[in-house]
């Protein structure tokens, strides 16, 4: 019986294919005179009625539903043919980035001893101007201007997660990412040469250094006061110039070495292996064969199952994602913009088709830079 019922679907399916194969050879002349016009592919309403239409059709009422998914998936599959239609034509739009100009000018919040200054020496050992600036705004200005090819700002750390601010300021002053670099973030607790562990009433730090030394900071007498800076090695040399034994900083050694500090404890960190992405932003978006990484921030529509659509997109096209974090959006209350990076170049053919795809969905996309991978370890 079974075997009878399956010849039954051979059959079905054969006749199936070839009004498949028919549809498909239409949607693409569709794809060819919408590029001519420069029309949009997706039609929302065209795309209503042809699912009201073949519901109506639908004899049984138990099968309605199913029609509706059956054309919903097929038309999506008509505009990514269509979506190659426009795309082959394109020519590539992205410049590659320039890390190797002699003259760069590259932008690192702090003060010698941080971090991102450690970062920026490991992306561009060579570059002859470094400027350093107070705060991840000021670097992510400069930047944005032109007084700075490129900036080092940190990304995401291992154990505390995203560092919200500098993913807010990309998206606030129309930034890119460029480039990215790990660094292996070590917190001593430095006092001055006089200090003993006893004496500290007070300590300085950037809010990453606090929270990755949490464990550390619960173990200390309760009336020690942390005082959060824009820097941890701003509140170093903070601690340095005041030469005061009751206070110390959360820094590292380099900064330690920097400001003539003592180490009253190294390795202060929680997760031994505490690292820290960076990365390096632009003022344009750019791209070359190596790059293997993309970065990009969308909104969704309000409507239930919008983010599923998207990340369906992924999986659709064979896109690897990597990661997916949510910030909420300031000017709406409790709505959310999501962040993510996703395996692949902008020249992928695959990577091309889901980039149409997820703005078909409705979702409003940004991509934030094409850039290459630097393994963590
Ligand atoms: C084929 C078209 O392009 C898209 C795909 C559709 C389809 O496959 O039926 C319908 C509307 C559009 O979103 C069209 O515009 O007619």
């Amino acid at each position: 019986m079974l075997e009878q019922y399956r010849k039954e679907i051979d059959q079905i399916d054969e006749q199936l294919v070839d009004l498949f194969e028919k549809r498909m050879d239409t949607a693409k002349k569709v794809g060819e005179y919408k590029k001519e016009r420069g029309l949009e592919i997706f039609c929302p309403d065209r795309e209503k009625a042809v699912i009201k239409k073949r519901m109506e059709q639908t004899k049984n009422p138990a099968y309605r539903q199913y029609t509706a998914e059956f054309f919903e998936d097929i038309m999506r599959i008509s505009r990514s043919l269509q979506a190659k239609v426009l795309n082959g034509a394109q020519n590539f739009l992205y410049q590659p980035a320039d890390f190797l100009n002699a003259d760069l000018k590259v932008v690192y919040p702090g003060v010698v001893g941080s971090y991102s200054g450690e970062a920026l020496n490991k992306f561009f050992p060579a570059v002859k101007h470094k400027l350093n600036v107070n705060t991840f705004l000021e670097a992510a200005k400069l930047v944005a201007n032109g007084e700075a090819d490129f900036g080092v700002l940190p990304f995401e750390n291992n154990s505390s997660g995203a560092i919200a601010d500098t993913l807010d300021l990309i998206l606030s002053e129309h930034l890119f990412i460029a480039g990215e670099t790990y660094v292996d973030v070590r917190h001593c607790l430095l006092g001055t040469s006089d200090a003993e562990m006893e004496d500290i009433k007070e300590i300085y730090s950037h809010n990453q250094g606090f929270v990755q030394s949490g464990l550390f900071l619960s173990s200390l007498k309760a009336d020690i006061k942390c005082v959060p800076m824009e820097n941890t090695a701003l509140a170093a040399k903070y601690v340095a110039e005041c030469g005061n034994k009751k206070k110390a900083a959360i820094a590292s050694k380099l900064a330690a070495e920097s400001y003539g500090l003592k180490i009253l404890k190294e390795n202060i960190h929680e997760n031994s292996g505490n690292t820290t992405r960076f990365v390096v932003i632009s003022n344009k978006l750019t791209c070359d064969n190596n790059c293997d990484k993309i970065s990009a921030a969308f909104t969704t529509r309000h409507k239930s199952g919008a983010l599923c659509d998207v990340l369906a997109v992924f999986a659709r096209n064979g896109v690897n994602l990597m990661h997916i974090e949510s910030r909420p959006l300031k000017q709406k209350d409790f709505s959310y913009m999501f962040y993510i990076d996703f395996e692949g170049n902008l020249a992928d053919s695959n990577v091309a088709d889901a980039i149409t795809q997820i703005k078909e969905t409705g979702a409003e996309l940004i991509l934030l830079g094409n850039y290459r991978t630097e393994n963590v370890r």
